[in-house]
């Protein structure tokens, strides 16, 4: 089941849970107050969710699925893509990730830009807005194989900060504060 948490400012291994001293976890609807990120359960050998995957996928209009496995082993360049994913960055459309197995940290900049960690294990889906600031990482378990959904061709580009001048970021901006995000 899905955590989210406050993250000290001082990350010497960012595989490490990274709690502020005392600890600030949040519920996820407060995380999606603060960020727009969304959050569904999927159980992944029936697939039923609070709805269906398929039910998530048609009203959303995912119509592009791929996997995608981050380890040692499965991913090419794994060292160079592990320091990309953890570069803060945005993209022009929503990172829609399923977690089949393993587990990581999604961490994404809040309305008032400080970090919020998400930790993923099986069964998470989580729904990154386009324009929001973020990164990711492995956790110590060094292993993640996730369901990657999209609309239409894919693009994968990671914009790194600052991008503040891109649409889709000023209209990312201007939904979270005027509370015009919606599930
Ligand atoms: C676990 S999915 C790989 C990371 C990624 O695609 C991305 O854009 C992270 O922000
Ligand atoms: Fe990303």
């Amino acid at each position: 089941m899905v955590r989210a948490w406050y993250m000290s400012n001082d990350v010497k291994d960012q595989r490490l849970e990274n709690h502020q001293n005392p600890q600030k976890f949040l519920p996820f609807d407060e995380v999606y107050q603060l960020t727009g990120v969304e959050y569904f359960f999927v159980n992944v050998n029936t697939n039923e969710a609070n709805g269906t995957l398929d039910k998530i996928k048609k009203e959303r209009g995912y119509n592009y699925e791929d996997e995608l496995i981050c380890s040692k082993d499965c991913l090419q360049n794994y060292e160079e893509k592990l320091k990309m994913f953890f570069e803060e960055h945005l993209h022009t459309d929503e990172e829609i990730r399923f977690v089949l197995e393993g587990s990581g940290y999604f961490d994404v900049r809040d309305k008032n830009d400080d970090w919020i960690r998400i930790e993923v294990t099986s069964g998470d889906l989580i729904i990154l807005p386009s324009g929001i600031y973020h990164r990711f990482t492995l956790d110590v378990t060094n292993f993640i194989k996730v369901k990657r959904f999209f609309v239409g061709e894919p693009v994968w580009t990671a914009h790194n900060r600052p991008a503040d001048d891109f649409e889709c970021r000023r209209s990312y901006v201007e939904k979270l504060n005027s509370r015009q995000i919606s599930v």
